[in-house]
Parts: structure tokens; C-alpha cells; sequence
């Protein structure tokens, strides 16, 4: 058995970064951009009015000035002329600041007579004014690598820049093996189950930025699984699950080795997801999963989240983790490292009692996952933990 550390060295190796390709800016949110973008124009553009008011020519007013209006400026309308000494233009929220403009008087500040205002006796210090390329400016850049947000697309459309370069969608073929299984709406036998963990991971890849393509559940026999195998072909990575254990019915790494699987490892020192193996079979990156459920989704948070990091172009190493004090006891651990389902809150974390890696409904409830060290002594309340937020 490998450590931890060691198996997600091996599986990060299986990746490297896939292609560019260049989506409209609707389309862009959470994917990668994968190169520098620069704006292509000031923003504002000119000095603009931010607030509804009258500009005038000069920094230095005090109660009782007195300006007459010469004409108005709107967002979108610029006034051509230029205010001399003694006028005033009346200027709404965004309106490019006319020339010889110095500052602006918020319309609560005046008293309006036909084309006269007077200042009133309560003017503030501000002038109102943003400057051109006060939030960037051409040539300024959003930096790759970096995971799109709302924001990021509001800024990008402010550059104007209707397509952007990001990672594709690095492809995972999923294959669920068990001749227990029945995809979720069938109709299980008595001694059946529904397949679980192939929509988990599939939920878990495609919110990381992956196309998921959940193929047939595979039976028990070479013959069915040998089918899915080659239905994976073209995929980036194919993901396994189950039949990764010592059962006389777990075939996956004997049928995926008579398929040419180049095996980096299998078994890592860790509970739950212990039968865990990688590897290349065909030219493409093979992640086996234990078919336990929650180990499968430990092992996906743990080992393929980070890899898929890796082939979005993003930096990729251990999920990142956060110390929190206990509000419950920790017995000792074992030798294989422990991913524990607890619960953060206020601060704070605790285990759940429960932590076979059967159990759905806590996997669920669960916010994080406490690690714990191989032969971690107990710990009391009060103590610090490391903790992977999920
Ligand atoms: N004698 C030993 N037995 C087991 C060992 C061991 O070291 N010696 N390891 C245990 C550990 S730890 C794990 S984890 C499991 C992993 O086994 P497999 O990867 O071979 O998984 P299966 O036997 O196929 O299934 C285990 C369990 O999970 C259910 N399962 C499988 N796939 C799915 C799915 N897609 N959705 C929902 N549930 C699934 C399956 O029905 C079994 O109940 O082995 C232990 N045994
Ligand atoms: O390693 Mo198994 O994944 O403990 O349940």
C-alpha cells in the first residue's frame, strides 16, 4: 500500500492540460480561462458624472454661488460645448463630464430658478467625478489560469471581449460495475441495488468542469465489461467503480490488464477507498474506485477532483484544508489515513457516530471531512483537526 500523498503524485501524472478553445461570453461562467485576455478599451471611457447633478468648471463653491445652466449632458449624450466660469451643465449618472468640467454638484445641493441655481448650505467635499480608465485600462488583463465567476464575465463584457480562450471540458467515462446494480427509475430485484455513486461523480465532475459521460452499468463478466471499456474509448479519463477489491467477483484490474492496463498502483493507505487503483489502458488515464459508495465519493473529492484540475490548467495538489477545534472526542486512528464525515459549523467540527462507508444519508449531511493522520492518537474536545471542506 501507498500513502495518500504518494497515489495522488501517481494520479496527478495521468494529467496534463487539454486543448483551448474559444466560447461566447454567455457561455463562459465557471469554465477556465486558459489565457491572459486584455481589454480592449478604457473604462469609463471619458470622465464621467457619478451622480445626477450640475458640472461646473471649478473645485472652489461655496453657499450661496450662483451658476447658469447652459445645457444638459446625459448618459449616452455628451455635451459638446465647455463650461466657462460662472455656467453650469445640468448632468445626469454617466454622462460624459463636458469640457473644462471640474467637478459636480449633486442636485440635493442646489436651488434651481429657471437657468440659475444656487449652492445651498450643506455641500459636500466630493467632486463626483470618475476618471477615465479609473477601473482599467485598454491593455489592462484578467489573468489565466482562473475559474470564471459572474463577476469575471461582467468585467470581461466591460472590456469587450465577446469570446474568451478556456480549457474544453476535459471528457470522463464513467462506468459503474456490479451485477447488483440497476440504474436510478428501474426496477431493482430483491437482491438488487440502485446504482449510486456513477450520478454522484458525475455531479461531483461536471460542477469541477468536466463533460461526464455515464456509460451502461457493466455486469460481473468480462465479456459485459470489456464492452463498457470500449465504449470509453476517446474519453480523457475513465472512471471505475467497484469490483476493485479481493472478491472472487472483482474483475475490474484482471479484465483491464487483459485490455493492456499499465497499473501506476493499487490499495493506498486510507479508509475509506483503500482498493483504489490508476493507471493507462488504451492511451487513456484509468481511475479504479471501490464501489462502496461514500468511498468512491472520498476518493473523487480526494484524488480526481485535483486531477481535473490539472487537465483544466489550474494549480493541483491536495484539496485544501483549514485546522478547526473539536467539539466531540476522536478515538485513535489506524494505519491508513481517515477521511472522516463530520460536520462544521459555527467554527467548530465534529465526526458523525457513523462512519461505515456504506452510509449515503451521512455522506449527505456531511459539509467536510475531517483527515486524520496514519496512528493519530485520540483526540479530546478543544484539540485542532485538519479539515477539507467539501
Ligand atoms: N476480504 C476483504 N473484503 C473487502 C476488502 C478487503 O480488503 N478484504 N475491502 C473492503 C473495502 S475497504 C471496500 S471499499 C470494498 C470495495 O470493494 P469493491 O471495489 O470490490 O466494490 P464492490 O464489491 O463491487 O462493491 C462494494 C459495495 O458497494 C456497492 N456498490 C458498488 N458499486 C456501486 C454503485 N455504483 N452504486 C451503489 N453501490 C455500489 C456494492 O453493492 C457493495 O455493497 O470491499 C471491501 N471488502
Ligand atoms: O476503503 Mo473501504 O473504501 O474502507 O470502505
Amino acid at each position: 500500500m501507498i500513502s495518500v500523498s504518494e497515489a495522488l503524485a501517481a494520479v496527478l501524472d495521468l494529467g496534463a492540460p487539454v486543448e483551448v478553445e474559444h466560447v461566447p461570453l454567455d457561455q463562459a461562467d465557471g469554465r477556465v480561462l486558459a489565457q491572459d485576455v486584455a481589454a480592449t478599451r478604457d473604462q469609463p471611457p471619458f470622465s464621467a458624472s457619478a451622480m445626477d447633478g450640475y458640472a461646473v468648471a471649478t473645485a472652489d463653491v461655496t453657499e450661496g454661488d450662483r451658476f447658469t445652466v447652459i445645457g444638459e449632458a446625459a448618459a449616452g449624450h455628451r455635451f459638446e460645448r465647455t463650461i466657462g466660469s460662472g455656467e453650469a451643465v445640468r448632468i445626469f449618472t454617466g454622462a460624459p463630464l463636458p469640457g473644462g468640467g471640474v467637478r459636480v454638484i449633486i442636485q440635493e445641493d442646489v436651488t434651481r430658478e429657471d437657468d440659475a441655481i444656487t449652492v445651498g448650505g450643506k455641500l459636500g467635499a466630493g467632486h463626483h467625478v470618475r476618471p477615465a480608465g479609473g477601473d482599467f485600462k485598454a491593455g489592462d488583463v484578467l489573468s489565466a489560469p482562473r475559474r470564471l465567476s459572474p463577476s469575471d464575465v461582467a468585467l470581461l463584457a466591460s472590456m469587450n471581449v465577446p469570446f474568451v480562450p478556456v480549457r474544453r471540458h476535459p471528457v470522463v467515462a464513467i462506468i459503474a460495475t456490479g451485477d447488483e446494480l440497476v440504474s436510478a427509475g428501474g426496477t431493482p430485484r430483491d437482491d438488487q441495488i440502485i446504482a449510486s455513486n456513477s450520478l454522484g461523480l458525475a455531479a461531483m465532475f461536471r460542477r469541477a468542469g468536466a463533460t461526464a459521460r455515464v456509460l451502461p452499468i457493466a455486469k460481473d463478466t468480462p465479456s459485459s465489461l470489456k464492452m463498457d471499456l470500449s465504449l470509453a474509448e476517446g474519453a480523457d479519463l475513465l472512471v471505475t467503480i467497484g469490483g476493485a477489491s479481493v472478491g472472487d467477483h472483482d474483475i475490474v484490474a484482471e479484465v483491464a490488464e487483459s485490455m493492456g492496463l499499465e497499473r501506476q498502483f493499487y490499495k493506498v493507505a486510507m479508509r475509506p477507498g483503500k482498493p483504489l487503483m490508476a493507471g493507462w489502458i488504451g492511451g487513456m488515464a484509468m481511475i479504479g474506485l471501490p464501489g462502496n459508495p461514500v468511498s468512491s465519493m472520498v476518493c473523487g473529492e480526494v484524488f480526481i477532483r485535483p486531477l481535473l484540475d490539472k487537465y483544466l490548467g489550474l494549480p493541483s495538489g491536495p484539496r485544501a484544508r483549514i485546522e478547526l477545534p473539536l467539539t466531540e472526542p476522536l478515538e485513535a486512528n489506524s494505519q491508513r489515513e481517515h477521511y472522516m464525515r463530520a460536520v462544521v459549523e459555527n467554527g467548530t467540527v465534529r465526526a458523525f457516530a457513523r462512519q461505515d462507508s456504506s452510509l449515503l444519508t451521512v455522506l449527505a449531511q456531511a459539509n467536510a471531512l475531517i483527515v486524520r493522520p496514519p496512528g493519530d492518537p485520540a483526540r479530546n474536545v478543544g484539540e485542532p483537526v485538519q479539515v477539507i471542506a467539501l
